[in-house]
């Protein structure tokens, strides 16, 4: 809130009260929606829903991008209706946002078929067939889409699977039961409430004052490098967790780190990234990779930032089997961090 606030006052302070006001009705009216079933249920009249088909998002295809279709609460429950189900379906979806005109948007997944739900799944290439899109892997249209689709989708695709995942209670073994919205889940024998959850996880690109550090997971496309990440033990700071996961992957200490921003990451469960960069001792460089955890790590100069950077489209495997260093998309933090350490390297700023 204080960052809208900081951006705007900087500009016009009538705009600020403005974009202020916006800002905070939408989300009183969200905690709002979150808090009441009725009020959810009622959203829904006028909401909008993005389906999904185990987890994969129904996605239409307009001038080599990806569009991302929206259904009325009637739409949808035509759709089921044709499927041979009925209307109750929808108290499975999620509220994942809405409009600053107060529109709810909601996420209901038409594939997930649990143990116990009474809702089958609907053929998917049937569903694909009648919404004239396909339901498609959301880590293969990350290229396509732009920040805020990819955004809505990451926390639709991330409250769904946590559902999925937390029907029962870990305590009496009960199903549980979800709120209208989905912010939550109750187990009806010992009021026990369960929230979604993100794990924390630190990603950090250490640089030497020159050089920055990168390495590779076996898991990785050939040729893409990316910055250090690793899960937060419990009990640990960030700062914490950054010392350890650099020593742990690579054998380095840290001399000094500096947050730089964070993200939600939907892949493979739900992680909140924060993202840093660190410094090691000028001389104190020698990699020793944990091969346990990485593939590969090397330092690299800013000329082959600079060079992977400004590479475009699908990469070439050169002859000799070795492929060209290539860098995390520009929607992963990670492509963030190593934006901007090669500003720093130049103080100049490059477009996006
Ligand atoms: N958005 C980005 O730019 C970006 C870049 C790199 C990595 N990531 C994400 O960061 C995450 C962590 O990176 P990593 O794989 O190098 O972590 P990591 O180095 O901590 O290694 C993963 C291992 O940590 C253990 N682990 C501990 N706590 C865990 C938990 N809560 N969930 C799962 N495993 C846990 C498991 O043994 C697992 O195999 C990955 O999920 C990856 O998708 C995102
Ligand atoms: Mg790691």
């Amino acid at each position: 809130m204080s960052l809208y606030c900081g951006i705007a006052c900087t500009r016009r302070n009538l705009w600020c009260s403005r974009l202020l006001s916006t800002y905070v009705t939408k989300t009183r009216y969200l905690f709002e929606l979150k808090e009441d079933d009725d009020a959810c249920k009622k959203a829904q009249q006028t909401g909008a829903f993005y389906l999904f088909h185990n987890l994969a998002p129904l996605l239409q295809t307009a001038d080599r991008r990806y569009t991302i279709p929206r259904f009325s609460l009637l739409e949808v429950e035509r759709l089921l209706h044709k499927f041979g189900q009925d209307a109750q379906r929808v108290e499975d979806s999620v509220l994942i946002g809405c409009s600053e005109l107060h529109e709810a948007w909601f996420a209901l997944d038409l594939g997930l078929n649990s143990s116990f739900s009474i809702h089958a799944s609907l053929p998917r290439s049937e569903v694909e067939t009648e919404l004239k899109g396909s339901f498609t892997e959301l880590r293969k249209a990350l290229f396509q889409l732009n920040s805020m689709d990819s955004s809505l989708l990451f926390t639709a695709q991330a409250l769904l699977r946590w559902h999925d995942g937390h029907q029962f209670c870990s305590k009496s073994g009960q199903p549980t039961k979800k709120n209208i919205a989905g912010s939550k889940r109750v187990c009806p024998s010992n009021n026990i409430i369960y929230y979604p959850q993100m794990a924390p996880v630190v990603i950090t690109l250490v640089s030497d004052g020159t050089r920055c550090l990168l390495a590779r997971q076996k898991s990785f496309p050939k040729g893409l490098y990316s910055a250090l990440a690793g899960f937060c033990d419990i009990g640990e700071n960030v700062e914490e967790a950054v010392q350890r996961e650099v020593a742990e992957e690579v054998g380095l200490e840290v001399e000094s780190m500096q947050y730089s921003a964070s993200q939600h990451w939907p892949f493979p469960n739900s992680s909140l990234m924060i993202a840093c960069h660190a410094a090691v001792k000028p001389g104190q460089t020698e990699i020793q990779v944990n091969l346990r955890e990485l593939e590969a790590a090397a330092w690299f100069s800013y000329e082959e930032i600079a060079t992977a950077l400004s590479r475009k489209g699908p990469y070439i495997q050169q002859q000799n089997e070795t492929f060209p260093l290539s860098l995390p998309p520009k929607l992963a933090i990670a492509h963030q961090l190593i934006k901007e350490w090669l500003e720093k390297q130049t103080g100049a700023s490059l477009s996006a």
